[in-house]
């Protein structure tokens, strides 16, 4: 495969639980150094997506590319590297409440490479001060507030200079004020770091100011696409539906019914 520009290919990947298919067909590309927003209503597949990226979950079918590697078709040392190269923010941030600020961020470090006291304290001083926390390095996880925590597991995120950041519902609990700091830092990060993006979110306002391009998926297919300029003038009425926030339209209210379902009702109706 000769060199493209792309950080993250997804390629029509199949994913789910068991037998149940959630991600269906799904194809998507994240070019480098862009920030790429995967969107959609609740139920639609976004965190099934992200547990695949991260290979929590495995690929039925269809492939992903990272650095146009095919991550189901390369050794255990390449598959580690490629890692490397991840960072994640995870949604409730997964900070540890008996460590502090200071120490929840060197943890992947210390982890993972051998540097001196020193070395670390200033990469991890340094990071703080990139999400402007320096001076709240000593506090205690359990003293500081959901805006913050936002903003110390992003600097997490990014400690080992990751290539690629995945954000599962950064603006998730964050007041307006609050979710437009993150999406400042979001996009000043991306750019410094000159790290691609992708981000996992229900936030059409901050999402639209910052990403490149925007997926909207809905039940776990691709509905739509395209700059957030192109989205604003879609005449796709699912489309329309979502960032406005209406009720009426064709997104459908009920969760659908699936074989499981009709199954368990059968049951439930003989015990009655
Ligand atoms: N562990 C699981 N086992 C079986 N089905 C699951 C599991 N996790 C999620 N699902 C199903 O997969 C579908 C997609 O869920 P997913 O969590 O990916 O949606 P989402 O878009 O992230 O939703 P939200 O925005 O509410 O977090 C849903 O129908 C859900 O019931």
């Amino acid at each position: 495969m000769n060199k493209t520009n792309n950080a993250l290919t997804l390629s029509n990947l199949f994913a789910g639980y068991g037998n149940r298919i959630i991600l269906n067909n799904i194809s998507l590309n994240a070019e480098k150094g862009k920030i790429i927003a995967i969107m959609g209503r609740s139920g639609s597949g976004k965190t099934t997506l992200l547990k695949t990226i991260t290979g929590q979950l495995p690929i039925k079918h269809g492939s992903i590319h990272i650095f146009d590697k095919d991550i189901n078709n390369i050794s255990n040392k390449d598959l580690k590297n490629l890692r490397k190269n991840l960072g994640v923010l995870f949604q409730h941030g997964a900070l540890f409440s008996d460590l502090n600020i200071f120490e929840n961020i060197a943890l992947p470090l210390t982890e993972l490479s051998v540097i001196s006291d020193r070395e670390l304290t200033t990469i991890v001083l340094e990071k703080l001060d990139s999400v402007g926390l320096k001076a709240a390095a000593h506090l205690p996880i359990t003293k500081i507030s959901g805006g913050m925590a936002k903003r110390v597991a992003l600097a997490r995120a990014i400690i080992l200079n990751p290539k690629i950041v995945l954000y599962d519902e950064p603006f998730s609990g964050l007041d307006p004020i609050s979710s437009g700091i993150i999406a400042d830092l979001i996009k000043t990060l991306s750019k410094k770091n000159d790290c691609t993006s992708l981000l996992i979110t229900h936030n059409v306002r901050e999402t639209f100011k910052i990403s490149d391009i925007v997926y909207i998926i809905d039940n776990g297919m691709i509905a739509a696409s395209g700059t957030p300029l192109e989205l604003v003038n879609s005449n796709n009425p699912y489309v329309q539906q979502f960032i406005q926030g209406n009720i009426d339209g064709p997104v459908a209210f009920h969760y659908p019914e699936t074989e499981e379902y009709k199954k368990w009702l059968k049951e439930q109706e003989q015990k009655i």
